[in-house]
C-alpha cells in the first residue's frame, strides 16, 4: 500500500509509524512548496542520498563531543572533502542545491566558507566594478581566495557612522592607508576571519584631504596567498568560544598603517579619482547591500532552524509515552496532550509562514540588484530595508523563543547535548544579534512607519507604499467569523493604532520642546510595538497570499489548518492592544480561543508528517531524539556510552582528587 507520508519504512518505531499512516497529504508535495519547487524537493533527497554513500563526508564523530580545536579541524576536513565531490553532487550553479549540500555535509557549527559565500561574494557582486569582478570575482568564485566581512569593530557595532577604522586616501601615491587608531577600532566579530580567511571586504571610515566620506567598503589581502601568514601590518586572530557557531572562527583584525592600491576601494558605486575628488554613489546607502542581502535570506534561513528543532520535538513526542488520558491501561504520546500541541504545533505554522516571507524579501533584493547593477536604480532599497529590517527582528525572536519551546517539550533529554536542540538554538539566536542588534532593527523599520504616518497626516497618503497603504483606512468593525480577511483587517486596525499612537506620542514630545533624538527615545518603546505588529501583519498576509495559491488540493487544505491556528494564534497573542480601546470583546476573544482548540485538534494527525516534509535527513538534524526511524533509548544510550568520560571507569581527576579527599574523610 502507498502511503502518504514517505518517511515510512520498515522496522521504525511502530508510533511513529501509526502517525505517518494519518498523513491527508503528500509529503513529497508538501517539499515542494516549503522548497519553492518540485526540482529543488526532489535534488534535495538526491543529494541527501548520495552524501550518505560518501563516507568521508559523515562527521567522524558526533559533534557535540568534540572540543573547539576538533571542530574547526572537523569542519575544515570536511569541506576539503566536499571541494572534491562538489561537481559530481550538485549544479554548481544553483544556489539552492549548493545551499543544501553545505547545510547536510557542514551542517551548522560553522566553516571557513560559511562568511565566504554569505557576504564576501555577495559584496563582490553587489560593490564591483566590472574591473573588480574581473580581477576578485572569479578567483573568490574558484576559492582560489577565502574571503570574509569585516564590519563590525571592538567599539561600535550598530552605529556604523562612528567605525573608527580609517581608509585615507594618498594621492601621491595612489594608495588608501588603513589604520586601527584604538583598541576599539579592532575589526571584532567578523566569522572566518581569525585564522580562515586570506582576503577582507573592510569597512572602513573613507578619509580623503582630512574630511570624513563615512564607511566604505574596500577588498583587502590579510595572508600571504602561498604561507598564509598575515601580511606585515596586520594582526589577526579568532575572538574566542560562542553561545554557537564553534567550528567557525571569528576573528580580530587590526591595521598598522597597512596600504593598499586606490583601485581596492569596492567603486561601482563611488570611487576616489587619482587626484583624490570623491564620485558620490545614487544612494547614501549603497554600501550595506551586502546586509541587506542576509537579512533577506534570514527569514527562510530561520524558518528551516525553526524547522529542525521541531522535527525533533514532534517526532520525540510521537514516541515518548508518558501518562495517562481515558484508559488508564495505557499510556499516551505527549503529543496527544493539548499543552505540548500549543506548546509546538503554533510554531509549526511560523515555520511555514517565515520560510514563505523569507522566498518574497529573496526575490525582491535580487530584484534590487538587477535593479541597481543595471541602470543604477536604487528606488526599492528603502521599502526593502524597512522590510527586511522588521522581519529579521520578528523571525529571530519568535525563532529563538519556538526552539526554546521544543527543547522544554522534550522534556529531560531535550537538555541533552543529543536532542542537538540547544545547538540549533545557539545558531538562531546570533541572528537576534548579527545584521543588526533586533532592537535597532525595529527602530529603523519604525522610522518608515512614522514617515508613513506623517505623509497620511499631511493628505498625502497617495503617496504610500502598497504594504503601508492600511494606515491611511478607515476603522471598521470585523466579524471574526469571515475567514483570513477579516483576520487581516482586525490585524491591521491594531497595527495602525500602534503606529498613529507611537506616532503622535514622539510629535507631542517634539511639540513641548524635546528635540527628535530625545521624542524619539522618549517613544522608543511604542516604536518597536508598531514594528513587531506590522511586520506580522505583513507575516499573516503573506502567509494567505501563498496557501491561496497552492494547487495540490490536500497540501492546500492541510496548509489551511495551519493558517487558521496561526491567525487565531496571532490575533490572541496581541488582543491586548484591541481590548485596550473596546475594539473586541472578550466575546470575541472567546470565539478566537475555541477556534485555536479546534485547529490543535485538526492538525494533530498531520502533526509529524507536516515536520516530516521539510524533508531533513538524520545527517542534517544531528539529533537522537530526531531520528527519522524514531529508534531513540536504544541510541541514546549507545550516545551516552560514547562520551569520552566512558573510555575508562575510573577518571584520573577522580584517582588523584576525589578519592584522596573521601579516604582523607574518613580518617
Ligand atoms: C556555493 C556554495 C554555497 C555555500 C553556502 C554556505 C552556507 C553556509 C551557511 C552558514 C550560515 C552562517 C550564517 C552566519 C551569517 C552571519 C553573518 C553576520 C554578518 C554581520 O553581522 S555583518 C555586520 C552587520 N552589521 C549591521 O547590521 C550593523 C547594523 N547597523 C546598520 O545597519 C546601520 O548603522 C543602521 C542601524 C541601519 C543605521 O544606519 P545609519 O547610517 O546610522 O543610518 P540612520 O539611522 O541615520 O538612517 C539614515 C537613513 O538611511 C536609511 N538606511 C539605513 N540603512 C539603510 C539601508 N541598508 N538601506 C536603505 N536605507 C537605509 C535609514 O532608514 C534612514 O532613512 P530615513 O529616510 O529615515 O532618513
Ligand atoms: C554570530 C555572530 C556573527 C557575526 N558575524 C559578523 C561578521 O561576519 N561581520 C561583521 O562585521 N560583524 C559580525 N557580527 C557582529 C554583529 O553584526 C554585531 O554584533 C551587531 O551588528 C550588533 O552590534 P553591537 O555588537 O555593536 O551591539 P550594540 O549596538 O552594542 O548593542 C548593545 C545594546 O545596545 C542597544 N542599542 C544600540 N544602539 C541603539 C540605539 N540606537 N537605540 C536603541 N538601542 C540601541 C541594542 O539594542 C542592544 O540592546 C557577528 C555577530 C555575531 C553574534
Amino acid at each position: 500500500m502507498a502511503f502518504l507520508n514517505k518517511e515510512i519504512r520498515d522496522g521504525d518505531n511502530q508510533d511513529l509509524t501509526e502517525e505517518r499512516r494519518t498523513a491527508t497529504f503528500d509529503t513529497d508535495k508538501m517539499a515542494e512548496v516549503i522548497y519553492g519547487s518540485e526540482k529543488l524537493a526532489r535534488r534535495r533527497r538526491e543529494i541527501s542520498h548520495a552524501v550518505s554513500r560518501i563516507p568521508e563526508l559523515a562527521d567522524s564523530r558526533p559533534l557535540p563531543f568534540l572540543d573547539r580545536f576538533e571542530k574547526v579541524t572537523e569542519g575544515t576536513r570536511k569541506l576539503s572533502v566536499l571541494d572534491r565531490h562538489l561537481a559530481e553532487l550538485i549544479d554548481v550553479n544553483d544556489n539552492g542545491e549548493a545551499l543544501h549540500l553545505y547545510h547536510e555535509v557542514m551542517g551548522m557549527e560553522g566553516h571557513p566558507l560559511a562568511l565566504h559565500e554569505v557576504m564576501f561574494v555577495p559584496a563582490l557582486i553587489g560593490q564591483a566594478s566590472d574591473e573588480q569582478y574581473e580581477k576578485w570575482l572569479g578567483r573568490a568564485k574558484r576559492r582560489e581566495i577565502i574571503g570574509c566581512y569585516a564590519q563590525t569593530e571592538l567599539g561600535h557595532g550598530s552605529n556604523l557612522r562612528k567605525l573608527e577604522t580609517t581608509a585615507t586616501y594618498t594621492p601621491s601615491t595612489q594608495e588608501f592607508i588603513l589604520h586601527t587608531p584604538t583598541i576599539t577600532a579592532l575589526k571584532w566579530w567578523p566569522g572566518a576571519l581569525g585564522k580562515s580567511s586570506n582576503y577582507a571586504v573592510v569597512v572602513a571610515d573613507l578619509i580623503i584631504k582630512d574630511k570624513s566620506y563615512g564607511p566604505h567598503p574596500f577588498i583587502v589581502q590579510l595572508r600571504d596567498e602561498k604561507t598564509h601568514q598575515p601580511l606585515p601590518g596586520i594582526t589577526v586572530g579568532d575572538i574566542g568560544p560562542k553561545m554557537a557557531f564553534n567550528g567557525g572562527d571569528n576573528g580580530y583584525l587590526g591595521f598598522d598603517n597597512f596600504r593598499i592600491p586606490r583601485e581596492n576601494l569596492l567603486n561601482r558605486h563611488s570611487r576616489v579619482e587619482a587626484d583624490g575628488t570623491y564620485v558620490r554613489p545614487p544612494h547614501a546607502k549603497i554600501g550595506h547591500s551586502a546586509m541587506i542581502r542576509v537579512r533577506s535570506h534570514m527569514a527562510t534561513g530561520q524558518g528551516w532552524l525553526l524547522g529542525h528543532a521541531l522535527t525533533i520535538a514532534i517526532r520525540y513526542s510521537a514516541v515518548r509515552i508518558q501518562g495517562f488520558l481515558e484508559d488508564k491501561s495505557h499510556e499516551v504520546k505527549v503529543l496527544d496532550y493539548q499543552t505540548q500541541q500549543h506548546r509546538l504545533f503554533p510554531a509549526i505554522a511560523r515555520a511555514y509562514a517565515f520560510i514563505f516571507c523569507g522566498f518574497e524579501t529573496i526575490r525582491l533584493y535580487d530584484q534590487l540588484i538587477l535593479d541597481m547593477n543595471s541602470n543604477g536604480n536604487t528606488s526599492g532599497m528603502a521599502d526593502l530595508h524597512a522590510l527586511t529590517s522588521g522581519l529579521k527582528s520578528v523571525v529571530t525572536h519568535f525563532v529563538g523563543q519556538g526552539i526554546e519551546q521544543a527543547r522544554m517539550a522534550c522534556g529531560g533529554h531535550g537538555y541533552s547535548m543529543a536532542s542537538y536542540i540547544s545547538e540549533i538554538y545557539g545558531v538562531a539566536i546570533g541572528g537576534c544579534t548579527y545584521e543588526g542588534e533586533n532592537m535597532v532593527m525595529l527602530l529603523q523599520l519604525a522610522r518608515y512607519l512614522v514617515k508613513s504616518v506623517e505623509l497620511v497626516k499631511s493628505g498625502k497618503a497617495n503617496q504610500l507604499g502598497p504594504m503601508v497603504a492600511y494606515l491611511a483606512v478607515a476603522d471598521h468593525k470585523v466579524n471574526l467569523a469571515t475567514g483570513p480577511d477579516s483576520y487581516v483587517k482586525m490585524f491591521q486596525y491594531i497595527s495602525k493604532r500602534q503606529s498613529w499612537k507611537a506616532t503622535e506620542k514622539f510629535l507631542k514630545f517634539m511639540e513641548n520642546g524635546d528635540s527628535r533624538d530625545v521624542a524619539w527615545n522618549k517613544t522608543a518603546v511604542e516604536l518597536t510595538r508598531a514594528s513587531r505588529l506590522h511586520t506580522r501583519l505583513y507575516i499573516m498576509e503573506t502567509f494567505i497570499r501563498r496557501v491561496e495559491s497552492v494547487t495540490d488540493i490536500p497540501v492546500k487544505s492541510a496548509l489551511t489548518d495551519l493558517l487558521n491556528l496561526h491567525l487565531n494564534y496571532e490575533l490572541l497573542d496581541v488582543a491586548s492592544y484591541a481590548l485596550e480601546d473596546g475594539f473586541m470583546s472578550s466575546n470575541q476573544m472567546d470565539f478566537i480561543k475555541n477556534q485555536l482548540y479546534s485547529s490543535l485538534e485538526k492538525i494533530r494527525p498531520n502533526a509529524v508528517s507536516l515536520v516530516d516534509s521539510f524533508q531533513f535527513s538524520d545527517m542534517q538534524l544531528r539529533s537522537v531524539l530526531g531520528r527519522r526511524d524514531g529508534h531513540v533509548y536504544q541510541n541514546l544510550f549507545d550516545w551516552a556510552k560514547s562520551s569520552p568520560l566512558n573510555k575508562t571507569d575510573v577518571l584520573p581527576s577522580v584517582t588523584q582528587y576525589l578519592k584522596p579527599m573521601m579516604e582523607k574523610a574518613k580518617l
